[in-house]
């Protein structure tokens, strides 16, 4: 093992923080600002000993090569029609972006309708939102530099694909809602000041919805909506499927909650103008109302109110009252209602997940009473495209050893069964060497957690096996079983197993589930973590050594909370843009959102709670002879999601912290990347060498060898 010398990084003692009466001292404040010099040097000097160790792995080149190899497979999305045409995504295997293609029909030839690669070199550049107009007639599409959250919002002629010259700009986590005459569309903005390339962290507050009218400049738009006194609210824009009303959705974080207003856009005296009147039918935070259709005034939404699995109800606009609101379909106090869409005029498709497994039902509109079972394998639902006036859907299935089937469901047949229309396909590889298994293992508290298992057949559980368990656990977003090649490689190649945990904090279970994982109880979700650990580890199909965990995003936290809380239990942590830093992390870009599952340390109760495992505020030396696993932080510049300075402020304080400990023995290193952000939109083949940084580290840091 490498005796490490980390950069030494000034330490300005003289930041110190008041909370609530608590001195909090944050000598790497300075690393806040990544346009400063010395955080430029800091990230060089990291980057100059992170890129060697990971280099320096014998097998590097081939690791890459056999990713590559695997990774070369033509992937598909569902089709969706629009104005009669089918459009698609296709990534012929290696393409850094997926291309959007349109056909008259499903068997007529493809063609190219919108291809990104052609818009950069690196494919650093790639779609982000998509809204084509009613009739099909319009395509408009946000475009995202590097990664970033900011998009501009482009707009083609459909099926022709003729550039047109409108470009909105400023424009960031944004609705896009076209009315039906075509003549334009609703999106959002946030007042911008200095930079916005995705590399500034200035907060993201004040969101507008904007009405762009078709053909003119983007300093004629008007602003439709906004809430001067609710800085934090964003503005959720649909525009009905009569076309005849626009519903307003403010939400204030992520939280799924909202309020509901709406507009009756032809009512409107002078059509869309600035400050268009709403009426408020749902005027406070205690519920989230996703609309799904409506028949004239009767409006049917997907809620939780008083339903924390979720249940579908009608809203009458004329009898608003809710004493007047129906129960079109029930909670099911066994699954969790994931979505539901109208099709075919008169059904309601509703996507359930049970015991984190999807299945599907079809209901009638008119009474909601169930009709069918869509009949599906053990996986998950990962697209649905159909709309009211669709006579068929397509669903997109997928599963750990699935890499994609696309089925077609023909709606007008009173028992719809799925189709096959697309299967895809990876080239010599052999999943039925592999076998998945989803157990049940207690937390501390006892509460039962799932947890999906893949490995080889046949494994032998010696306790030695290199385990490489993932986990998230936050913002009501449920871990579902998906497809991964380079994951199967790994396994393939080191005759591992994969464990994705599904903690709480998640939405596996509904809203309970989600609540019992966020403020006060944030703990649960670190000791439903640690707890996996000890399941994989008690059943011997691992040890502390060859244990290997990754998180991303608010699971970085989780990774960096679990390594300061027990650094005994794992062997490599894998920290990818995490958010370290809880008594900042609400001062920059979005982050004031996430409030909702995290608290706030401006109020001293929440203080006290995030104070315990602040992953940035409870570094400290292990007791004995422990010391931290081989950890490897991962972050780029353009990540405006979660802000780079999470990350460097957290290496920073644990180099110092552990620097010249003999017993750390273990690497302790950041990756900072460039021209990349929080993850969405990153192209092919920086995907592909991040993989095989990640793999570098692990070969390096388990030492194990790669052999395929
Ligand atoms: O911030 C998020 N989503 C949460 C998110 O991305 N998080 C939450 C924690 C860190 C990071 C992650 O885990 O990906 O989406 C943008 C948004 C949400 C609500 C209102 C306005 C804008």
């Amino acid at each position: 093992d490498m005796e490490f010398s980390y950069p030494k990084a000034r330490r300005d003692e003289s930041v110190v923080d008041d909370y609530h009466g608590h001195k909090i001292s944050d000598p790497y404040r300075w690393l806040e600002d990544p346009d400063a010099k010395e955080t430029i040097a800091f990230v060089d000097a990291q980057n100059s000993i992170s890129h060697p160790f990971i280099e320096q792995c014998p097998h590097r080149q081939k690791i890459q090569e056999s990713l590559t190899e695997k990774w070369n497979f033509a992937k598909y999305s569902s089709p969706a029609e629009h104005g009669g045409s089918y459009y698609y995504y296709c990534n012929s295997g290696l393409q850094n972006q997926s291309v959007l293609y349109v056909q008259d029909n499903l068997k007529s030839e493809p063609r190219v309708f919108l291809d990104p690669n052609s818009l950069s070199e690196d494919g650093t550049l790639s779609i982000s939102g998509t809204a084509f107009s009613e009739d099909g007639s319009y395509f408009a599409y946000g475009l995202s530099k590097c990664g970033s959250d900011w998009i501009t919002i482009q707009f083609k002629k459909a099926p022709s694909g003729e550039d047109l010259p409108d470009t909105l700009k400023h424009v960031k986590f944004s609705s896009m809602a076209w009315t039906h005459d075509n003549k334009g569309m609703f999106y959002n903005r946030y007042p911008v000041e200095g930079k916005s390339d995705g590399t500034e962290t200035t907060t993201n507050l004040y969101n507008k919805l904007y009405y762009h009218r078709l053909g003119t400049d983007q300093d004629e738009d008007l602003l439709t909506v906004q809430f001067q006194n609710e800085p934090k609210w964003k503005i959720g824009a649909e525009v009905s499927v009569d076309g005849k009303y626009l519903l307003l959705s403010p939400n204030e974080g992520c939280d799924p909650v909202n309020r509901l207003f709406y507009v009756e856009l032809d009512k409107l005296p002078n059509g869309i103008t600035e400050n268009l009147p709403y009426v408020k039918l749902i005027d406070n935070f205690d519920a989230q109302y996703e609309y799904i259709t409506n028949e004239g005034s009767v409006f049917t939404f997907l809620t939780n109110l008083n339903a924390p699995k979720y249940k579908i109800i009608n809203i009458d606009f004329q009898n608003p009252d809710p004493k007047n609101w129906k129960t079109l379909v029930e909670e099911d106090k066994n699954a969790v209602l994931e979505w539901a869409s109208c099709v075919n005029h008169n059904k309601l498709v509703l996507c359930y997940l049970k015991d984190v497994k999807n299945k599907l039902y079809v209901h009638r509109l008119e009474t909601g009473v169930l009709e069918a079972e869509i009949p599906l394998d053990i996986g998950t639902i990962i697209g649905c495209s159909g709309r009211k006036k669709s006579k068929e859907i397509f669903i997109h299935f997928m599963s750990f050893l699935t890499p994609g089937i696309i089925y077609r469901v023909d709606m007008t047949v009173d028992k719809p069964t799925p189709e096959v229309f697309r299967t895809i396909k990876v080239n010599n590889f052999d999943f039925s060497q592999f076998e998945v298994q989803q157990v049940f293992y207690p937390s501390k508290d006892g509460t039962q957690i799932p947890m999906f298992l893949v490995h080889k057949k046949g494994l032998v559980r010696n306790g030695n096996t290199p385990t490489f368990l993932y986990g998230y656990g936050g913002f009501d977003i449920s871990m579902k079983p998906t497809f991964s090649v380079s994951r199967l490689v790994f396994l393939k190649d080191l005759d591992g197993v994969y464990a994705l945990a599904n903690i709480r904090g998640g939405g596996e279970y509904g809203e309970k589930w989600h609540k019992s994982g966020t403020h006060a109880k944030k703990q649960n979700v670190f000791d439903d973590f640690h707890a996996a650990a000890e399941y994989l580890i008690n059943q011997k199909y691992t040890c502390p050594k060859k244990l290997v965990i990754h998180g991303q995003s608010n699971g970085g936290l989780l990774v960096a909370a679990c390594i300061n809380q027990r650094p005994e239990l794992y062997g490599v942590a894998l920290a990818q843009v995490g958010v370290m830093d809880m008594f900042r992390f609400h001062k920059f870009t979005i982050g004031h959102a996430w409030t909702t599952d995290f608290g706030c340390s401006d109020i001293p109760e929440q203080f006290e709670f995030l104070k315990k495992y602040s992953p940035l505020h409870n570094i400290r030396v292990p007791k004995d002879d422990i010391q931290y696993p081989s950890t490897l932080l991962l972050t780029a510049d353009h990540d405006d999601r979660v802000v780079p300075l999470h990350s460097l402020k957290f290496i920073a304080e644990l180099q110092h912290t552990m620097a010249g400990i003999k017993k750390q023995s273990n690497p302790l290193l950041i990756k900072i990347d460039t021209k990349a952000g929080h993850g969405r939109g990153k192209p092919t083949a920086m995907i592909i060498q991040e993989q095989t940084d990640m793999y570098c580290f692990i070969l390096k840091t388990l030492g194990l060898d790669w052999f395929n």
